[in-house]
């Protein structure tokens, strides 16, 4: 992808967002680009998670104008916000990825039976799908989330800091899962602190206080100098 050809998968004009009485995101205008891995950087509290809520439709706008691709899109949270003893396998979270897309009690079809073994292949989870969620590390459970996601097959992929708790492996297994995903045409997005793997994403925002300090190329963002501005 070149910078002057972006196609934009999602798009705020204009947003702001919070909750309750006070405002977290401030009249953000900021182009999401189609195929490509977009990484969302910024210090705590700077309103990375606020910015995938509102992209993701959970948190409502209360300014500005949200698009985003048709279908319904596929949020991953971080794996401790999910209850880890839930009595289910590996396999059985990854198909809950399909519930938007059919009705639970039906059937999984031929299609969604391929969308959950390609997901767990593409996270390297095949070996571990008949293992209860319970029994697998935090990492692990991690990429399960993932899996779940994108066993949905959205156009629209959000992630919040989804190589937090992983080791160098897991994070490779993620990241290839990222850019097979944008390579068939998907609109990633995902908040980190994880400056590498900012720097292998093909677009990167930079937020402070909630206002989009630049957009671009990780490789004109992520110099020393910016990065100082966004954590001082
Ligand atoms: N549910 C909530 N209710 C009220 N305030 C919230 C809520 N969630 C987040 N906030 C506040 O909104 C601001 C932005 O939080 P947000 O989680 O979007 O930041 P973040 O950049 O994702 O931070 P982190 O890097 O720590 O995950 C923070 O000041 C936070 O305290």
């Amino acid at each position: 992808m070149t910078h002057s050809t972006i196609r934009a998968g999602a798009t705020l004009e204009g947003v702001s967002a919070g909750y309750a009485r006070r405002t977290v995101l401030h009249d953000v205008s900021v182009s999401f680009p189609a195929g490509a891995v977009t990484a969302v950087v910024g210090a705590n509290g700077s309103g990375k998670s606020t910015l995938l809520g509102v992209l993701a439709g959970i948190l409502r706008q209360s300014g500005g104008t949200v698009t985003r691709p048709a279908g319904p899109p596929a949020l991953v949270v971080q794996h401790d916000a999910v209850p880890p003893l839930l009595p289910i396998t590996v396999r059985e979270t990854v198909e809950m990825g399909r519930w938007p897309v059919r009705r639970p009690w039906q059937r999984l079809t031929r299609h969604d039976r391929t969308a959950v073994d390609d997901a767990l292949a593409a996270t390297d989870l095949t070996a571990l799908s008949g293992r209860r969620l319970s029994a697998l590390s935090g990492g692990q459970r991690q990429r399960a989330l993932l899996a779940q996601a994108l066993a949905r097959e959205a156009h629209l992929l959000l992630l919040d800091e989804p190589t937090a708790s992983l080791d160098v492996p897991g994070r490779e297994a993620v990241s290839r899962a990222l850019r097979a995903m944008a390579e068939e045409g998907m609109t990633v997005v995902q908040a980190t602190h994880d400056l590498p793997e900012a720097q292998r994403a093909d677009h990167c925002v930079l937020l402070r206080e909630g206002r989009v300090l630049a957009a671009g190329p990780p490789a004109d963002l992520l110099t020393g100098e910016t990065l100082l501005s966004l954590w001082s």
